[in-house]
């Protein structure tokens, strides 16, 4: 059975903050973590591959409020590996934050059931599940140092560790062995979201949980950032779930990444999978820069395609433009005017205006000498694609707001 930190550790801890809900899931996951049958207690120094395989099964959160109740997660089954990073990725409001804190134990599922193992976790308290969490406010305690911070956990657990070296390797691994000392305050965005992730890992969780880690940072450090911390996350080993909707981090971090949209999970795939084989309209528009036409646009007609759907779309790289005027003997060219060109370095975008006002983005990628061909602003060309590029959608298909 679990010790659970005395209250009034708690209280103290969590006072006098901003996020005290962040604050407050952090301290109790923390003053949990480790608790549990299979508590690495006794384990020092950190230990790679402490990682627990995640299913998710058939699970439903349905959320009550004044105006009636709301399906937020709907019939979700999933599997997640150990010791891998598996993200939670979809737009705002799709469900994410919710299926994490169901795992996180932080909310009661209404249907379902979620096992970490072969052990049923459906009912176990959060503060027994092992977890560690990093959230977008970083949730550290700011009458805390840093070093304090980290050993928050270990401490009120009273883990039988040697608590001031696990803060030092730890401070070692995140790369500030220096900031033990310093408040919270005294820290970048970047430093603070490692030490959060620090103070995440020191009870070894088997789960670590990140909810948009990355969504305080400048977004010219974002990528140096989340580099960091993946390195880090591997060196551990441990099991991660990262919730974004920022496809590009999804993509870049993890191993798995599961799409949703509306409650529900819409794909599940590597990101090569993902990238390569799209399986719904709503995923290929939401993770690419699509053009979108009307079906019967003058470009679909003369690639000779049809459907009973009022709209297509296609991703930027699937044109041959030529600005040769095509002979009989060639496939289907559409004639088309360039309307603007942007130069962005290891690509070129085009902007092509066909005769009836249809514009479409075209992408060339490549260093230039690499690149097959270039056009001037309001020079005549002539546009085909293989008509198993475009992709015919209702409007609702690619809709995220709820139902
Ligand atoms: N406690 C709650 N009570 C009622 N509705 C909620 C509650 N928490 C979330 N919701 C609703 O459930 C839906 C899913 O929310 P959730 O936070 O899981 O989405 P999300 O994909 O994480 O979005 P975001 O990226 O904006 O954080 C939203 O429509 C949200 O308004």
């Amino acid at each position: 059975m679990a010790r659970r930190a005395p209250k009034s550790i708690l209280t103290s801890a969590i006072s006098s903050t901003v996020h005290v809900d962040e604050q407050a899931a952090a301290a109790s996951l923390e003053a949990g973590t480790a608790s549990g049958v299979n508590s690495p207690a006794h384990a020092t120094p950190l230990q790679a591959g402490n990682g627990v395989r995640v299913r998710v099964q058939d699970m439903s959160k349905v959320y009550t409020t004044r105006k009636g109740s709301f399906l937020a997660a709907d019939d979700i089954s999933l599997d997640i590996p150990a010791g891998k990073m598996t993200a939670l990725l979809g737009p705002s409001g799709s469900g994410k934050t919710t299926l994490l804190r169901l795992i996180a134990g932080l909310e009661e599922p209404s249907a379902g059931s979620i096992f970490f193992d072969d052990e049923d976790a459906t009912w176990v308290p959060t503060q027994e599940r092992e977890i560690g969490f990093v959230f977008q406010s970083y949730a550290l305690f700011k009458h805390m140092t840093c070093a304090q911070n980290i050993a928050f956990g270990p401490s009120i657990r009273k883990m039988k560790i040697d608590i001031k070296s696990r803060v030092r390797e730890l401070l070692e691994l995140i790369e500030l062995p220096h900031v033990g000392s310093r408040r919270p305050a005294q820290l970048s965005g970047g430093q603070r979201q490692r030490v959060a992730l620090a103070r995440a890992l020191a009870s070894q969780p088997r789960l670590l949980l990140l909810d948009e880690p990355f969504g305080a940072l400048d977004p010219t450090i974002r990528t140096s950032v989340r580099q960091g911390l993946k390195s880090i996350i591997d060196k551990v080993g441990v099991t991660s779930i990262l919730v974004t909707h920022d496809q590009e981090e999804a993509f870049e971090l993890a191993d798995q990444v599961v799409i949703f949209n509306r409650g529900k999970v819409v794909q599940i795939g590597t990101p090569e999978e993902l990238q390569s084989a799209p399986a719904t309209p709503f995923v290929l528009h939401f993770i690419d820069d699509v053009n979108q036409m009307p079906a019967n646009c003058q470009f679909v007609k003369r690639m000779g395609y049809k459907t009973e759907k009022p709209y297509v779309m296609c991703r930027p790289t699937v044109f041959d433009v030529s600005k040769e005027v095509p002979q009989p003997d060639m496939p289907k060219f559409a004639p088309a005017t360039v309307s603007d060109r942007i130069d962005i370095g290891f690509s070129i975008k085009y902007m092509l205006k066909f005769d009836d006002g249809v514009v479409i983005e075209m992408h060339l990628q490549g260093e230039e000498h690499e690149r097959p061909v270039a056009f001037d602003l309001q020079q005549r060309v002539y546009v085909h694609t293989d008509p198993s590029n475009l992709v015919p959608y209702y409007p609702d298909e690619i809709a995220s707001t709820p139902t």
